[in-house]
Order: C-alpha cells, then structure tokens, then sequence
C-alpha cells in the first residue's frame, strides 16, 4: 500500500471540480519535519462515499502508480481513510490539458511542435508504464496535467505529468464506458476484461488527435447509441491534415490491438515527426520563411 497521511495534517481549500467518483479539491499538507512546520500544496480527492466498493479500486490504482516513480507521472503522496478516502496528489500548477488547450486554442502559445512536445512526453510515461507491464486504462487530455506552460519565445518546452487512471473502467457502468468513446479501446467496450496494455495505444491515439484538435472531440456531442455504432461501424476520427501524425494516430486506433504500435515505435515516429517538420521548414527558399 502506501504512506498514510492524518486528516489534521490536510487543509482542504477550494474545490475545483469532480471525477467520475470523486470530489477534487485544491489542499494544503502539513509535515513535522523535526522541529519546524512544513507545508505542501496538494490536490485532494475525495472518493464520494456513496460508492463505498469503488474505493479500494481507487487505492488500488493509486497504490500501483505510487510504488513507481517518473518525472511524467503525478506524483501520490499518500491517502487518508479516516470518514472518506482522499488520495493526497502533487499539486500540478496549470491543470489539465483538455481544459487548457479549450482556453488556448488561439493566441500562439500551443503551435505545433508545443503539442508535440506535450504528445512525446506521454508517450515517454506510457512507455515507463508499459516496460513495468502497467495497465494505465484511462488515458485522455483530461489524465493529462500540465506542470509548465512553456514559452515559445523563449523556446523552454511544456511539462506533462500523467495523472492516476481513477476508478478502474472494469468497475464501471456500461453506460459510463460508452460515455468515454472514442478514448476507451474498442475490445474494453465489449468486454472491459480485455483491459490490457494494447489499450492504452489506442487512447494515446485518442488523447493526440485531441491535443491536435484543440481538445474537442467530434463524438462528445453523440448520444449513447451513436457513440457505439462509432465503433460497431469501426469508424476512425477525421484525419488531421498533418499526413504523417495522421498515419501514426490511426496505427494506435487500430480495431486490431495486436496491430497497435509500441511505445517505443511511436516515440520514434513523434521524433521523426520533429525532423519532418523542420525539413519541411529547411526547404523553403528564405523569401518563403
Ligand atoms: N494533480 C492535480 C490535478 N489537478 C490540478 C488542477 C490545477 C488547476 N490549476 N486547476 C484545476 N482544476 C481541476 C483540477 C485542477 C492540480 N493538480
């Protein structure tokens, strides 16, 4: 398990939403570092106690990412299981990324190669995740929270950290599965038991398209029925105009889960994308840049 933390030492300060089972607050950690008082600030969240069976599925998540350690993956403090149980997280300044690309979608400060930058550094963290043979399971631009902005002016690049996957989706309802095409693999929506490290090549597909689409995904509108026959017809998102990234979302979003690339074979292609890129750029005459 993991570090138990006293309910006296948090302060919960402001609330900044929900998840799925969970009530998320903005919070403050105090530690008795020998003699002096040191605080932390820290995101807290609170599982809805209503849902009293999805909590150890909760802690379970939270236990498997906090027995391992990456500079891309949120770092878990601990839990508190006194009334409810709250998971006590690294506070990561900017918040997810779904919601900031929404609010930054215009502006210039997220170009190109800022969410390439952004999709590389997933990438890296699922790749950790997968050479440990660790089954993340809820991979989206909501998972994903950004620790820096970055500056293009500058040329300091974005820094992601990949947040806990939450309640397990084998723990889920139906209808809350469907809810969260096109980012959960088709073989979990027939069977949330085929869960496995193939799955998470599909959402990171998903999560890309999502970044390069400003963070607006064109089933969100759909009712139930049609987010299913998005997979029952095996449709695939609209292509970006970007031929290559093109290519490389639609090899992760294979129906086929042994056909999805590796980690290793997508941080190479997002690498090759990078050079593509300013080859694009070198071959324009001056006048042209
Ligand atoms: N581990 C985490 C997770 N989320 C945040 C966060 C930060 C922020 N500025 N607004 C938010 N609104 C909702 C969540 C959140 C911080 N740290």
């Amino acid at each position: 398990m993991f570090h138990k933390i006293q309910p006296e030492n948090l302060t919960m300060c402001e609330n900044l939403g929900q998840g799925s089972f969970t009530k998320i607050y903005r919070g403050i950690k105090r530690d008795q570092e020998d003699s002096e008082c040191h605080e932390t600030e820290v995101l807290l969240k609170v599982m809805d106690s209503s849902h009293g069976n999805c909590s150890e599925s909760f802690l379970e998540a939270a236990s498997i990412m906090s027995q391992i350690s990456h500079k891309h993956l949120v770092l878990l403090y601990g839990v508190s299981i006194k009334e409810n149980s709250i998971m006590v997280q690294e506070y990561v300044r900017f918040g997810a990324l779904d919601i900031y690309l929404k609010k930054n979608q215009s502006g210039g400060k997220v170009t190109a190669s800022w969410k390439l930058e952004v999709s590389k550094q997933l990438a890296y963290a699922l790749n950790f995740l997968e050479d440990k043979k660790i089954v993340h399971g809820n991979v989206s631009a909501k998972k994903v929270l950004l620790a820096r902005e970055g500056d293009a002016a500058s040329g300091s690049p974005p820094f992601i950290k990949l947040s806990d996957p939450g309640v397990s989706l084998t723990m889920l309802a139906k209808e809350m599965l469907i809810d969260r095409i096109p980012w959960v693999a088709p073989e979990c929506i027939s069977d949330p038991k085929n869960l496995a490290l193939e799955s998470d090549k599909w959402s990171f597909g998903a999560t890309v398209w999502e970044i390069f689409s400003g963070g607006t995904m064109p089933t969100s509108a759909l009712e139930p029925l049609l987010k299913l026959q998005f997979y029952q017809n095996s449709l695939q998102l609209p292509a970006p105009k970007w031929m290559e990234l093109a290519n490389l979302i639609t090899q992760c979003m294979d129906y086929r889960p042994g056909w999805r690339p590796s980690f290793r074979a997508i941080i190479r292609d997002l690498n090759s994308l990078i050079t593509s890129d300013y080859e694009l750029l070198s071959d324009l005459s001056p006048s042209e840049l």
